[in-house]
């Protein structure tokens, strides 16, 4: 790709951005929230067009104006939210993505598809459903169907975000295997170390420009960082600990059904002290966002009970909760905590109309509104145009810093937090570390669910875990040996018997 321009209104998203991918190579794109990753590679795959350069393929100039036509050329691509249809089975979902006209039938595509899989060392059941896989057998599936149709090069963007470290493992067999094969891959990533795993080379984008292409056996976390942000970053892992009042959250053996019906939460037991964060730790999937939802009120919870500052909240609509001194940042940022259509400034006013109304005419006052919205913008260093951009225009990694900053700036009793810097870079989330501090410091009881283990042990002062809907322990973050392989075993549901045994003592 040479010289690629791209503008959207008020912003250039791609200023002359470059990126050259040699074939059977690992190729990772790193840069920081709206560097313009996703668009230079929107438009490798034929969904953006291009104001001005040039996409060539073995030297060959390509015309890109669908996806179509980008998978026709062999260039495939697995988005960060899949693309595949639940109910469906894995082979009715790889025959949909064949072209038009292709005369297979469900038993010719099976049997491509188990020889393709077997090809790559790709584990999957054909005739499995999609909504019964883990994500990370449901990725593969996304990976089997661009191979299926012989692409030879695969844009992964963020693919590790969801999976858990033994998924991530599994994929990065793939991904050397498919490279060792001739195929080439893109990776879009934040995180410094798997890029250092994985790729071969990096090439970092810097507000829409490509500003450098490191091999990665020449360089560092450090410098690549510091290439990407323009000045060194520190992210300090390190706990400090807090000094926390009186209990202010309790949640009393609480149980809430999941979206199908399951019992997601079963009997959790947890209490938040003003000035702690609590940190859950638990594979995704075992209740933690149900949990919040049902701390929250945005889910019923058929048994048990929540308090803040020992005054039930049952009954409460999510409004009164909030009101209650509750704030709330979900792990789905499109489509629950922000209003895509909504411009950058009103997203800043989200669930604050009733205090405002109260505050005497405040929310009338244009001025006043503007400052709110450009003081967020201005403390949590979100790049957008102006405040009176949509919402949903905003990078992924944007829009997460206006939700998380309007909780904040509400300085809540409670913040219930899930995976506050997924999809962040790594300037992103030292501000996000450094608030999330300074709001536990200023007294707030901070809940914290995340999937990163690194950002548990560097925010909470205890960390509990979860595994199928309860909280089987809950742990001093002391840094005491073996602490980290005590977690990671009871989240994967080991030496339940003893945690159970631990739970029912109360400790
Ligand atoms: N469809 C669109 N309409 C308007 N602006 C857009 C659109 N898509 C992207 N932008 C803007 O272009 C810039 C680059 O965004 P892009 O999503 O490419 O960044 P990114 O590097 O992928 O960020 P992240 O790491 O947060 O995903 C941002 O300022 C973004 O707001």
């Amino acid at each position: 790709m040479r010289g690629i321009v791209k503008r959207f209104p008020g912003v250039v998203a791609n200023d002359g951005a470059t990126l050259e991918v040699a074939q059977g190579e690992i190729h990772a794109l790193l840069g920081e929230n709206g560097a313009g990753k996703s668009t230079l590679m929107q438009i490798l795959y034929g969904m953006q067009k291009a104001d001005a350069g040039k996409v060539e393929l073995d030297g060959r100039l390509l015309q890109l104006h669908s996806p179509a036509d980008a998978m026709a050329n062999g260039i495939g691509m697995v988005h960060q939210e899949f693309m595949l249809v639940a109910p469906m089975t894995v082979t009715e979902n790889v025959a949909l993505t064949q072209p038009p006209g292709t005369p297979w039938s469900l038993a010719q595509t099976r049997a491509h598809l188990a020889a393709t899989a077997e090809r790559y060392g790709l584990a999957v059941d054909p005739d499995a459903k999609i909504e019964h896989l883990p994500i990370g057998v449901q990725q593969r599936v996304e990976i089997l169907k661009l191979l299926c149709r012989d692409a030879r090069l695969l844009i992964l963007d963020e693919p590790t975000a969801v999976l858990t470290p033994g998924e991530k493992d599994s994929l990065f067999a793939v991904l050397r295997s498919l490279a060792k094969q001739g195929r080439s891959i893109i990776i879009v990533k934040h995180k410094l170390h798997e890029i250092m795993e994985i790729a071969s080379r990096v090439t970092v984008m810097r507000a829409g420009r490509t500003v450098e292409c490191f091999p990665t056996k020449d360089t560092s976390p450090q410098e690549l960082a510091r290439c990407m942000v323009g000045r060194d970053v520190v992210l300090d892992a390190r706990h400090t600990p807090g000094s926390p009042g009186q209990a202010v959250l309790a949640v009393r053996a609480l149980h809430a059904a999941s979206d199908s019906g399951t019992n997601a939460v079963r009997g959790a037991c947890l209490e938040v002290r003003a000035g702690e964060v609590l940190g859950i730790a638990g594979v995704d999937g075992n209740g933690q966002s149900e949990l919040a939802e049902a701390i929250m009120g945005l889910r019923p919870s058929h048994e048990g009970a929540v308090e803040v500052d020992g005054v039930s909240l049952e009954s409460l609509t999510v409004a009164q909760r909030r009101r209650a001194g509750l704030a709330y940042v979900p792990a789905d940022r499109r489509h629950v905590g922000s209003v895509p259509e909504l411009s950058v400034g009103e997203n800043a006013l989200l669930g604050m109309q009733r205090r405002l109304c109260r505050l005497g005419g405040w929310w009338r006052d244009e001025d006043q509104i503007r400052a709110h919205a450009q003081t967020l913008v201005d403390r949590f260093g979100v790049r957008a145009a102006s405040i009176d951009v949509a919402a949903g225009s905003l990078s992924g990694g944007n829009l997460q810093k206006v939700i998380l900053g309007r909780e904040l700036l509400l300085n809540p009793k409670v913040l219930l937090v899930e995976q506050p810097t997924r999809g962040l870079d790594v300037g992103a989330i030292e501000s996000v570390w450094h608030e999330m501090r300074s709001a536990r410091d200023n007294g707030s009881a901070i809940l914290l669910i995340s999937a990163e283990l690194e950002e548990l042990f560097a925010l909470s002062d205890r960390i509990a875990v979860m595994y199928e809907g309860r909280i089987v322990q809950v742990l001093a973050n002391d840094a005491s040996a073996g602490l980290r392989e005590r977690i990671g075993l009871l989240m994967a549901g080991g030496d339940l018997a003893e945690a159970e045994a631990a739970h029912a003592l109360g400790h």
